[in-house]
């Protein structure tokens, strides 16, 4: 393996989130040496989730606007994707069921976790944990939408699941972690 020395860390930005400069050494097993510098955008670590039911063939997803998106080619900014949320101080299992009831309306209890992934290995420090629920009618406790003070305006779709996996096909949803959990319930058979 690999040694590796951090030699130094630059902010380059430090807004919002984190931009960093880190410059490290690389010590080869065959001894070779290298200095190499790599920026890296640090805004924390997330959780998402795919709301299933099995007995209606549905799934919840949420629809909001995403700015880096807009940015690159998405015409309106508008994009469909499981519901989602940052990690705060909580654990992910807590903070995908609190993000769960502000964005879908959908208060859940048990959550299963299926897997962890970082989302953008070569720029962005984040890695993501991901997972399913069942979601009935009766755990409808509020409309959702996201926190109001934060300008989420989210809207909740429910949604046919071949119309989901669909949509993925006609490009309708392009969002990697909403294509990796459709996938996931497809491969499980979980609807
Ligand atoms: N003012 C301001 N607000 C920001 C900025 N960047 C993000 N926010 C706000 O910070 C809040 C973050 O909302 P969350 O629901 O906690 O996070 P998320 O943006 O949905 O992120 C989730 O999805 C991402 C995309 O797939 C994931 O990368 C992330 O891990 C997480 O799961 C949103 O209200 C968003 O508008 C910014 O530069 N300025
Ligand atoms: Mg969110």
């Amino acid at each position: 393996m690999n040694q590796i020395e951090i030699l130094s860390t630059d902010i380059l930005s430090d807004n919002w989130y984190t931009l960093k400069k880190v410059t490290y050494q690389v010590k080869e097993n065959n001894g070779n040496t290298s200095v190499q510098s790599r920026e890296a955008y640090d805004r924390g670590n997330g959780a998402t989730i795919l709301l299933y039911n099995k007995a209606q063939q549905s799934v919840i997803l949420t629809r909001q606007f995403r700015l880096p998106t807009y940015i690159n080619g998405n015409p309106d900014g508008m994009l469909i994707e499981c519901c989602a949320g940052l990690l705060d101080k909580d654990n992910p299992e807590d903070c995908i069921r609190k993000e769960t009831e502000e964005e879908t309306g959908y208060k859940i209890t048990d959550v299963k976790k299926v897997f962890e992934a970082y989302m953008s290995p070569g720029s962005v420090t984040e890695i993501l944990y991901f997972f399913v629920a069942e979601y009935n009618k009766a755990m409808k406790v509020s409309d959702g939408g996201g926190l109001a003070h934060e300008n989420e305006n989210i809207e909740v779709l429910e949604l046919p699941f071949s119309q989901a996996l669909q949509m993925m096909q006609t490009g309708e949803i392009k969002d990697g972690k909403t294509i990796m959990l459709l996938q996931y319930a497809q491969l499980a058979s979980l609807v």
